[in-house]
Protein backbone atom coordinates (compact mmCIF):
# COMPACT_ATOMS: atom_id res chain seq x y z
CA UNK A 1 0.00 0.00 0.00
CA UNK A 2 1.31 3.35 -1.32
CA UNK A 3 1.73 5.80 1.87
CA UNK A 4 0.55 9.22 1.97
CA UNK A 5 2.70 12.44 1.48
CA UNK A 6 2.05 13.77 5.43
CA UNK A 7 3.71 14.62 8.15
CA UNK A 8 2.44 13.76 11.31
CA UNK A 9 4.42 13.10 15.14
CA UNK A 10 5.28 9.69 14.01
CA UNK A 11 7.89 8.07 16.21
CA UNK A 12 10.31 7.26 13.17
CA UNK A 13 12.27 9.53 11.41
CA UNK A 14 10.99 9.48 7.37
CA UNK A 15 13.41 8.73 5.35
CA UNK A 16 14.49 9.21 1.81
CA UNK A 17 16.62 8.84 -1.18
CA UNK A 18 17.78 11.76 -3.26
CA UNK A 19 18.02 11.07 -7.26
CA UNK A 20 19.54 14.32 -9.64
CA UNK A 21 20.61 14.25 -13.52
CA UNK A 22 23.91 16.30 -13.56
CA UNK A 23 24.47 17.75 -17.22
CA UNK A 24 27.65 16.66 -18.49
CA UNK A 25 29.38 19.99 -18.42
CA UNK A 26 28.50 20.35 -14.79
CA UNK A 27 31.49 19.65 -12.45
CA UNK A 28 30.89 16.54 -9.53
CA UNK A 29 31.24 19.31 -6.96
CA UNK A 30 28.37 21.44 -8.11
CA UNK A 31 25.71 18.44 -8.93
CA UNK A 32 27.11 17.20 -5.25
CA UNK A 33 26.22 21.22 -3.88
CA UNK A 34 22.61 21.26 -5.63
CA UNK A 35 21.76 17.29 -3.77
CA UNK A 36 23.31 19.08 -0.25
CA UNK A 37 20.63 21.40 -0.91
CA UNK A 38 18.05 19.05 -1.66
CA UNK A 39 18.80 17.34 1.36
CA UNK A 40 18.49 20.23 3.50
CA UNK A 41 15.59 20.94 2.20
CA UNK A 42 14.35 17.51 3.17
CA UNK A 43 16.14 18.10 6.66
CA UNK A 44 14.38 21.45 7.30
CA UNK A 45 10.54 18.43 7.28
CA UNK A 46 12.75 16.50 9.68
CA UNK A 47 13.24 13.94 6.69
CA UNK A 48 16.97 11.82 6.60
CA UNK A 49 18.53 11.43 3.74
CA UNK A 50 20.11 7.85 2.97
CA UNK A 51 21.34 7.71 0.13
CA UNK A 52 21.96 9.85 -2.96
CA UNK A 53 21.89 9.15 -6.76
CA UNK A 54 23.21 10.86 -9.81
CA UNK A 55 22.78 10.52 -13.27
CA UNK A 56 25.30 12.33 -15.78
CA UNK A 57 22.37 13.33 -18.43
CA UNK A 58 21.94 16.43 -19.93
CA UNK A 59 18.02 16.38 -19.91
CA UNK A 60 15.94 13.73 -17.46
CA UNK A 61 15.24 10.63 -19.73
CA UNK A 62 11.24 11.21 -20.51
CA UNK A 63 10.23 8.28 -19.48
CA UNK A 64 11.49 7.36 -16.07
CA UNK A 65 13.63 10.49 -15.55
CA UNK A 66 17.55 8.76 -14.86
CA UNK A 67 18.06 5.97 -17.48
CA UNK A 68 17.21 1.94 -16.55
CA UNK A 69 20.56 1.33 -15.24
CA UNK A 70 20.12 3.86 -12.88
CA UNK A 71 16.81 3.09 -11.69
CA UNK A 72 17.42 -0.69 -11.35
CA UNK A 73 20.14 -0.07 -9.11
CA UNK A 74 17.63 2.40 -6.75
CA UNK A 75 14.89 -0.04 -7.00
CA UNK A 76 17.20 -2.16 -5.75
CA UNK A 77 18.39 -0.10 -3.06
CA UNK A 78 15.11 0.58 -1.98
CA UNK A 79 13.91 -2.65 -1.42
CA UNK A 80 17.10 -3.71 0.86
CA UNK A 81 16.71 -0.67 2.62
CA UNK A 82 13.90 1.15 5.12
CA UNK A 83 13.33 3.93 2.51
CA UNK A 84 10.02 5.82 2.79
CA UNK A 85 10.53 8.19 0.12
CA UNK A 86 12.11 9.05 -3.05
CA UNK A 87 12.75 12.95 -3.84
CA UNK A 88 13.77 13.92 -7.63
CA UNK A 89 15.25 17.52 -7.81
CA UNK A 90 13.59 18.34 -10.82
CA UNK A 91 9.53 18.31 -11.18
CA UNK A 92 8.37 15.73 -12.23
CA UNK A 93 5.94 15.24 -15.92
CA UNK A 94 2.74 13.15 -15.55
CA UNK A 95 4.86 10.25 -17.55
CA UNK A 96 7.64 10.19 -14.55
CA UNK A 97 5.07 9.72 -11.98
CA UNK A 98 3.31 7.03 -13.27
CA UNK A 99 6.27 4.94 -14.91
CA UNK A 100 8.20 5.90 -11.59
CA UNK A 101 5.27 4.81 -9.21
CA UNK A 102 4.83 1.52 -11.19
CA UNK A 103 9.00 0.68 -10.59
CA UNK A 104 8.02 2.01 -6.97
CA UNK A 105 5.35 0.79 -5.58
CA UNK A 106 5.73 1.07 -2.16
CA UNK A 107 7.64 4.10 -1.88
CA UNK A 108 6.37 8.16 -1.64
CA UNK A 109 7.70 9.21 -5.26
CA UNK A 110 8.10 12.64 -4.42
CA UNK A 111 9.57 16.07 -6.36
CA UNK A 112 11.67 19.38 -5.30
CA UNK A 113 8.56 21.10 -5.73
CA UNK A 114 6.23 19.26 -3.79
CA UNK A 115 8.85 19.35 -0.87
CA UNK A 116 9.21 23.21 -0.92
CA UNK A 117 4.88 23.60 -0.76
CA UNK A 118 5.37 21.65 2.34
CA UNK A 119 7.67 23.45 3.46
CA UNK A 120 5.79 26.68 3.21
CA UNK A 121 2.86 24.72 4.31
CA UNK A 122 4.45 24.34 7.61
CA UNK A 123 6.06 27.97 8.22
CA UNK A 124 3.00 29.93 6.46
CA UNK A 125 2.04 31.73 9.92
CA UNK A 126 -1.36 33.97 8.60
CA UNK A 127 -3.82 33.81 6.66
CA UNK A 128 -2.80 35.55 3.88
CA UNK A 129 0.46 33.11 3.21
CA UNK A 130 -1.83 29.54 4.45
CA UNK A 131 -3.91 30.48 1.42
CA UNK A 132 -1.54 30.90 -0.72
CA UNK A 133 0.21 27.91 -0.13
CA UNK A 134 -3.30 26.26 0.08
CA UNK A 135 -3.61 27.52 -3.90
CA UNK A 136 -0.28 26.51 -4.75
CA UNK A 137 -0.92 22.84 -3.90
CA UNK A 138 -4.09 22.59 -5.27
CA UNK A 139 -2.40 23.88 -8.80
CA UNK A 140 -0.03 21.31 -8.04
CA UNK A 141 -2.40 18.71 -7.83
CA UNK A 142 -4.61 19.71 -10.34
CA UNK A 143 -2.70 18.57 -13.54
CA UNK A 144 -1.37 15.40 -11.30
CA UNK A 145 -5.06 14.34 -10.42
CA UNK A 146 -4.85 11.57 -13.00
CA UNK A 147 -2.16 9.85 -11.89
CA UNK A 148 -3.38 9.68 -8.22
CA UNK A 149 -6.60 8.62 -9.53
CA UNK A 150 -4.80 5.62 -12.19
CA UNK A 151 -3.01 4.63 -8.99
CA UNK A 152 -5.78 4.26 -7.02
CA UNK A 153 -7.86 2.45 -9.41
CA UNK A 154 -5.27 -0.06 -9.71
CA UNK A 155 -5.12 -0.63 -6.14
CA UNK A 156 -8.95 -1.22 -5.98
CA UNK A 157 -8.45 -3.32 -9.09
CA UNK A 158 -10.03 -0.83 -11.13
CA UNK A 159 -9.77 -1.39 -15.39
CA UNK A 160 -10.20 0.43 -18.18
CA UNK A 161 -10.48 3.59 -19.55
CA UNK A 162 -13.82 4.59 -18.50
CA UNK A 163 -15.58 3.67 -15.26
CA UNK A 164 -16.64 5.11 -11.95
CA UNK A 165 -12.91 5.75 -11.35
CA UNK A 166 -13.22 8.09 -14.48
CA UNK A 167 -16.00 9.76 -13.18
CA UNK A 168 -14.97 10.39 -9.89
CA UNK A 169 -11.67 12.12 -11.16
CA UNK A 170 -14.01 14.40 -13.21
CA UNK A 171 -15.76 15.60 -10.13
CA UNK A 172 -12.52 15.87 -8.40
CA UNK A 173 -11.10 17.53 -11.15
CA UNK A 174 -13.90 20.05 -10.70
CA UNK A 175 -14.03 20.27 -6.85
CA UNK A 176 -10.30 21.58 -6.84
CA UNK A 177 -11.30 24.10 -9.69
CA UNK A 178 -13.99 25.30 -7.60
CA UNK A 179 -11.63 25.53 -4.85
CA UNK A 180 -9.04 27.23 -6.79
CA UNK A 181 -11.71 29.58 -7.75
CA UNK A 182 -12.59 30.33 -4.08
CA UNK A 183 -8.81 30.69 -2.98
CA UNK A 184 -8.45 33.12 -5.38
CA UNK A 185 -11.27 35.55 -4.63
CA UNK A 186 -10.70 35.32 -0.85
CA UNK A 187 -7.35 36.21 -1.36
CA UNK A 188 -7.87 39.32 -4.04
CA UNK A 189 -9.88 40.52 -1.08
CA UNK A 190 -7.19 40.23 1.34
CA UNK A 191 -5.06 41.55 -1.26
CA UNK A 192 -7.66 44.65 -1.67
CA UNK A 193 -7.39 44.99 1.84
CA UNK A 194 -3.41 45.43 2.18
CA UNK A 195 -3.03 47.43 -0.88
CA UNK A 196 -5.46 49.75 0.96
CA UNK A 197 -2.86 49.74 4.14
CA UNK A 198 0.05 49.83 1.61
CA UNK A 199 -1.50 53.19 0.33
CA UNK A 200 -1.81 54.77 4.05
CA UNK A 201 1.90 54.17 4.27
CA UNK A 202 2.75 55.81 0.99
CA UNK A 203 4.59 58.34 1.57
CA UNK A 204 6.87 56.05 3.85
CA UNK A 205 10.43 55.17 2.26
CA UNK A 206 10.29 51.41 2.20
CA UNK A 207 12.97 49.36 2.16
CA UNK A 208 13.12 45.49 1.90
CA UNK A 209 15.57 42.45 2.70
CA UNK A 210 15.66 40.10 -0.12
CA UNK A 211 18.00 37.54 -0.94
CA UNK A 212 18.89 33.43 -0.99
CA UNK A 213 17.45 31.49 1.93
CA UNK A 214 19.19 30.81 4.79
CA UNK A 215 21.52 33.97 4.08
CA UNK A 216 20.99 36.28 7.54
CA UNK A 217 17.68 38.15 6.24
CA UNK A 218 16.02 38.03 9.43
CA UNK A 219 18.99 37.94 12.03
CA UNK A 220 19.68 41.78 10.00
CA UNK A 221 16.29 42.45 10.36
CA UNK A 222 16.99 42.08 14.17
CA UNK A 223 20.19 43.70 14.47
CA UNK A 224 19.42 47.00 12.59
CA UNK A 225 16.52 47.75 14.38
CA UNK A 226 14.52 46.50 17.43
CA UNK A 227 12.58 43.95 15.71
CA UNK A 228 12.43 40.20 16.93
CA UNK A 229 12.23 37.94 13.67
CA UNK A 230 12.22 34.28 13.81
CA UNK A 231 15.92 33.14 12.75
CA UNK A 232 16.78 29.25 12.06
CA UNK A 233 19.06 27.73 10.97
CA UNK A 234 16.42 25.89 8.70
CA UNK A 235 15.50 26.81 5.14
CA UNK A 236 12.60 29.43 4.50
CA UNK A 237 12.12 29.64 8.23
CA UNK A 238 10.61 33.16 7.09
CA UNK A 239 7.19 32.78 4.38
CA UNK A 240 5.29 36.01 5.89
CA UNK A 241 6.79 39.69 5.29
CA UNK A 242 7.35 41.25 8.53
CA UNK A 243 7.42 45.25 8.63
CA UNK A 244 8.83 47.11 10.92
CA UNK A 245 8.67 50.77 11.46
CA UNK A 246 12.30 52.54 11.54
CA UNK A 247 14.06 55.84 12.22
CA UNK A 248 17.53 56.86 11.94
CA UNK A 249 19.05 59.62 12.29
CA UNK A 250 15.58 61.26 12.47
CA UNK A 251 14.50 59.23 9.34
CA UNK A 252 11.85 57.25 9.63
CA UNK A 253 11.38 54.20 7.02
CA UNK A 254 9.69 50.72 6.84
CA UNK A 255 11.62 47.65 6.86
CA UNK A 256 10.26 44.84 5.55
CA UNK A 257 11.83 41.28 6.22
CA UNK A 258 10.48 39.11 3.11
CA UNK A 259 10.71 35.12 2.16
CA UNK A 260 13.91 33.70 0.82
CA UNK A 261 14.00 32.71 -2.84
CA UNK A 262 16.10 29.61 -3.84
CA UNK A 263 16.82 27.80 -7.45
CA UNK A 264 14.08 26.64 -8.81
CA UNK A 265 11.40 27.99 -6.47
CA UNK A 266 7.99 26.79 -7.61
CA UNK A 267 6.48 29.04 -10.42
CA UNK A 268 2.60 28.24 -8.96
CA UNK A 269 4.56 29.25 -5.30
CA UNK A 270 5.43 32.80 -7.47
CA UNK A 271 2.33 33.61 -8.50
CA UNK A 272 0.64 32.86 -5.61
CA UNK A 273 2.62 34.81 -3.33
CA UNK A 274 2.95 37.52 -5.63
CA UNK A 275 0.90 39.61 -3.05
CA UNK A 276 3.54 38.81 -0.34
CA UNK A 277 6.05 39.60 -3.25
CA UNK A 278 4.86 43.17 -3.43
CA UNK A 279 6.26 44.19 -0.22
CA UNK A 280 9.23 43.76 -2.73
CA UNK A 281 8.27 44.84 -6.05
CA UNK A 282 6.51 48.44 -3.84
CA UNK A 283 10.13 49.04 -1.94
CA UNK A 284 12.01 52.05 -2.64
CA UNK A 285 15.49 49.99 -1.72
CA UNK A 286 16.74 46.48 -1.45
CA UNK A 287 19.13 45.29 0.95
CA UNK A 288 19.91 42.71 -1.40
CA UNK A 289 21.72 40.09 1.70
CA UNK A 290 24.32 37.43 0.20
CA UNK A 291 25.80 34.55 2.48
CA UNK A 292 29.64 34.64 1.38
CA UNK A 293 30.66 31.85 3.37
CA UNK A 294 28.58 30.02 1.00
CA UNK A 295 30.75 28.17 -1.91
CA UNK A 296 28.23 29.00 -4.69
CA UNK A 297 27.07 33.10 -3.11
CA UNK A 298 27.60 34.37 -6.89
CA UNK A 299 25.33 32.12 -7.91
CA UNK A 300 23.08 32.48 -5.53
CA UNK A 301 23.06 36.22 -6.23
CA UNK A 302 22.27 35.56 -10.17
CA UNK A 303 19.18 33.31 -8.78
CA UNK A 304 17.92 36.47 -6.79
CA UNK A 305 18.27 38.80 -9.52
CA UNK A 306 16.74 36.72 -12.16
CA UNK A 307 13.57 36.02 -9.61
CA UNK A 308 13.69 39.90 -8.66
CA UNK A 309 13.29 40.44 -12.35
CA UNK A 310 10.63 38.17 -12.85
CA UNK A 311 8.64 40.12 -10.47
CA UNK A 312 9.57 42.86 -12.07
CA UNK A 313 11.85 44.23 -9.12
CA UNK A 314 14.66 44.08 -10.94
CA UNK A 315 15.66 48.00 -11.24
CA UNK A 316 16.07 49.32 -7.62
CA UNK A 317 18.33 50.80 -5.63
CA UNK A 318 20.23 48.16 -4.36
CA UNK A 319 22.68 47.44 -1.59
CA UNK A 320 24.39 44.20 -1.42
CA UNK A 321 24.99 43.01 2.05
CA UNK A 322 27.47 40.37 2.06
CA UNK A 323 26.58 38.54 5.24
CA UNK A 324 28.71 35.92 7.78
CA UNK A 325 31.92 37.32 6.90
CA UNK A 326 32.99 35.93 10.18
CA UNK A 327 32.65 32.37 8.61
CA UNK A 328 34.11 32.69 5.58
CA UNK A 329 36.89 30.62 4.48
CA UNK A 330 40.11 32.13 2.79
CA UNK A 331 40.85 29.34 -0.44
CA UNK A 332 44.44 28.59 -1.04
CA UNK A 333 46.22 29.04 -4.48
CA UNK A 334 49.29 28.51 -5.85
CA UNK A 335 51.53 31.58 -5.17
CA UNK A 336 51.76 33.61 -8.22
CA UNK A 337 48.90 31.80 -9.88
CA UNK A 338 45.97 34.07 -11.48
CA UNK A 339 42.63 33.40 -9.38
CA UNK A 340 39.72 34.28 -8.40
CA UNK A 341 39.25 36.52 -5.14
CA UNK A 342 40.16 33.94 -2.06
CA UNK A 343 40.03 36.39 0.69
CA UNK A 344 37.42 39.03 2.02
CA UNK A 345 39.82 41.69 1.05
CA UNK A 346 39.86 40.14 -2.24
CA UNK A 347 36.63 39.99 -2.90
CA UNK A 348 36.02 43.58 -1.44
CA UNK A 349 38.33 45.19 -4.14
CA UNK A 350 36.46 42.80 -7.06
CA UNK A 351 33.43 44.31 -6.23
CA UNK A 352 34.00 47.96 -5.19
CA UNK A 353 36.08 47.78 -8.85
CA UNK A 354 32.82 46.57 -10.22
CA UNK A 355 30.95 49.51 -8.92
CA UNK A 356 29.05 47.90 -6.41
CA UNK A 357 27.21 49.13 -3.71
CA UNK A 358 28.30 46.85 -1.40
CA UNK A 359 29.11 46.34 2.55
CA UNK A 360 30.68 43.53 4.22
CA UNK A 361 29.30 42.11 7.96
CA UNK A 362 28.68 39.37 10.25
CA UNK A 363 25.11 40.39 11.54
CA UNK A 364 25.72 36.90 14.02
CA UNK A 365 28.92 38.52 15.69
CA UNK A 366 28.07 42.44 14.55
CA UNK A 367 30.82 43.17 12.78
CA UNK A 368 30.39 46.50 10.30
CA UNK A 369 26.62 47.33 10.88
CA UNK A 370 27.54 50.68 12.14
CA UNK A 371 29.16 50.67 7.97
CA UNK A 372 25.19 49.18 7.07
CA UNK A 373 23.55 51.51 8.76
CA UNK A 374 25.39 54.66 7.45
CA UNK A 375 25.02 53.57 4.01
CA UNK A 376 21.32 51.78 4.34
CA UNK A 377 20.88 55.85 6.27
CA UNK A 378 22.40 57.81 2.99
CA UNK A 379 20.16 55.64 0.81
CA UNK A 380 16.44 56.21 2.95
CA UNK A 381 17.84 59.94 2.97
CA UNK A 382 18.20 60.48 -0.24
CA UNK A 383 14.73 59.25 -1.16
CA UNK A 384 13.37 60.51 2.03
CA UNK A 385 14.08 63.94 0.36
CA UNK A 386 13.09 63.14 -2.92
CA UNK A 387 9.54 62.54 -1.14
CA UNK A 388 10.01 65.54 0.54
CA UNK A 389 11.79 68.00 -0.63
CA UNK A 390 10.77 70.63 2.15
CA UNK A 391 12.05 68.46 4.35
CA UNK A 392 14.01 71.30 6.62
CA UNK A 393 10.81 72.63 7.42
CA UNK A 394 9.18 69.29 7.70
CA UNK A 395 7.36 68.34 11.01
CA UNK A 396 8.21 64.73 11.69
CA UNK A 397 5.46 64.32 14.18
CA UNK A 398 3.00 65.53 11.69
CA UNK A 399 4.54 62.62 9.42
CA UNK A 400 4.18 59.95 11.98
CA UNK A 401 1.10 61.54 12.87
CA UNK A 402 -0.36 61.40 9.12
CA UNK A 403 0.90 57.92 8.71
CA UNK A 404 -0.73 56.60 11.33
CA UNK A 405 1.96 55.21 12.91
CA UNK A 406 4.28 55.09 15.92
CA UNK A 407 7.62 54.87 14.99
CA UNK A 408 10.13 53.59 17.62
CA UNK A 409 13.10 56.49 18.02
CA UNK A 410 16.54 54.40 17.40
N1 LIG B 1 28.03 32.56 11.15
C1 LIG B 1 27.02 33.38 10.92
N2 LIG B 1 25.77 32.91 10.92
C2 LIG B 1 24.78 33.79 10.67
C3 LIG B 1 25.00 35.16 10.42
N3 LIG B 1 23.83 35.76 10.20
C4 LIG B 1 22.89 34.79 10.31
N4 LIG B 1 23.44 33.60 10.60
C5 LIG B 1 22.76 32.30 10.80
O1 LIG B 1 22.24 31.86 9.57
C6 LIG B 1 21.02 31.14 9.77
C7 LIG B 1 19.90 31.74 8.93
O2 LIG B 1 19.61 33.05 9.41
P1 LIG B 1 18.19 33.74 9.14
O3 LIG B 1 18.32 35.13 9.63
O4 LIG B 1 17.09 32.89 9.61
O5 LIG B 1 18.22 33.73 7.54
P2 LIG B 1 17.05 34.20 6.54
O6 LIG B 1 17.74 34.77 5.35
O7 LIG B 1 16.07 35.06 7.25
O8 LIG B 1 16.44 32.78 6.15
P3 LIG B 1 14.96 32.44 5.55
O9 LIG B 1 13.95 33.18 6.32
O10 LIG B 1 14.91 30.96 5.75
O11 LIG B 1 15.00 32.80 4.10
C8 LIG B 1 20.73 31.22 11.27
O12 LIG B 1 21.21 30.04 11.85
C9 LIG B 1 21.56 32.41 11.73
O13 LIG B 1 21.95 32.31 13.07
C10 LIG B 1 26.36 35.62 10.44
O14 LIG B 1 26.70 36.79 10.26
N5 LIG B 1 27.32 34.69 10.68
MG1 LIG C 1 14.07 34.77 7.57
Amino acid sequence: MKKEFQYTSETKEPTAVLVAVSPKAQTTQKAEEYLDELAFLAETLGIKTLKTFVQRLDMPDPKTFVGKGKLEEIVAYVKHYDVDMIIFDDDLTMAHSRNLDRELQDVMVIDRSLLILQIFSKRAQTAQSKLQVELAQYQYMLPRLTNLWSHHSRQRGGIGMKGPGETELETDKRIIRDKIALLKQKLSKIDKQSTLRRKSRDRQVRVALVGYTNVGKSTIMNSIGKADVFAENKLFATVDSTVRKMVLNNVPFLLTDTVGFIRKLPHMLIEGFKSTLDDIVDADILLHVVDISHESFEEHIQVVNETLNEIGAGDKPTLLVFNKIDTFEDKEYPPFEEHPPSTIEEWKQSYFAKGTNCVFISAAKKQNIEELREKLFKMVTDKFYAIYPNHESYDYNKLWLESGENFEAE
